[in-house]
């Protein structure tokens, strides 16, 4: 605990309205916030293909890309991998034809399957998605493309969440992908105390935001102690803390 004796809970986001949107959040449940960035966006300048029959975007940050780029999706049917995609998606004034029930990319896979054989899909996301949508898809017939809108990298400044960790000093930590893990692990490293940082996470309650993610953090070394019911941030802050205060 923090001096003022609320649970100190370090979130990754991206350092843009995100990590604002998620330090209110978490002040407001009674956290005390630790925003550590782990992830800044490049944009690469790369547009969707126009000839597509479906369009997949995976984030907030590939849908404000296109949007920037006035990128028209004629007939193509719009897919968003979760429901703030399509919320940022209809922002933008575009129609949302599929969301899937589970909000990953083997959510997405099992809700085209059926329908893509044949299709061309053009998925449209940054330079660390995963295989499994790709492969998913191909399997199913389609012919997949895949367009890097952006790549993400770690800031430079990150790694005070680490050091709080190492030291035994947050009590709960939000991952919302599975970069954010590795970028985190990374600033551990870059500051010689991995080791302590792993021993010091015993004690604290690592939510995640995915199976994905968890999977991850397993391989990693992490073992999450919570996968958020569904993949929104609300839901990753809300599930952390309760357990944060059960355990505390
Ligand atoms: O691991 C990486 O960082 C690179 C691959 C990657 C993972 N996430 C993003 C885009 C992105 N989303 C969020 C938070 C968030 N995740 C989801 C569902 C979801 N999206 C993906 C990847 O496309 C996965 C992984 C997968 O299934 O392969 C998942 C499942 C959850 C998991 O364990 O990762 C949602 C739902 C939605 O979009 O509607 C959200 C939004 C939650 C919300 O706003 O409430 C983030 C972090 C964040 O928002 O804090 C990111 C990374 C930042 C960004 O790219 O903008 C990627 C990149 C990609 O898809 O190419």
């Amino acid at each position: 605990m923090s001096a003022t004796d609320r649970p100190t809970i370090a979130v990754f986001r991206p350092g843009d309205e995100r990590i604002e949107d998620a330090t209110d959040l978490l002040e407001s449940l009674g956290a005390e916030p630790v925003p550590d960035p782990m992830l800044a966006v490049d944009p690469t300048a790369a547009e969707p293909r126009t000839d597509a029959d479906y369009v997949v975007l995976t984030s907030k940050t590939g849908v404000e890309l296109v949007a920037d780029a006035r990128w028209e999706p004629g007939d193509a049917t719009v897919c968003a991998i979760g429901p703030a995609t399509a919320d940022v998606l209809r922002e933008a004034g575009y129609e949302v034809d599929v969301v899937p029930e589970e909000y990953t990319s083997s959510g997405l896979v099992a809700t085209l399957e059926d329908e893509v054989a044949g299709a061309r899909v053009e998925v449209a996301r940054s330079d660390h998605g995963s295989d499994v949508l790709l492969e998913g898809l191909e399997d199913a017939g389609a012919y997949v493309h895949e367009t890097v809108l952006y790549r993400l990298v770690r800031p430079e400044e990150s790694g005070r969440s680490a050091e709080l960790a190492a030291d035994g000093d947050l009590d709960g930590l939000c991952f919302t992908s599975s970069l954010t893990v590795e970028h985190f692990l990374e600033a551990a490293d870059a500051c010689g105390v991995r080791e302590d940082v792993l021993a010091g996470l015993e004690d604290a309650t690592v939510g995640v935001i995915g199976e994905p993610t968890a999977e991850t953090a397993r391989e990693q070394g992490i073992e999450a102690d919570l996968v958020a019911s569904e993949a929104t941030f609300e839901a990753l802050a809300h599930e952390t803390l309760e357990e944060t205060d059960d355990e505390h």
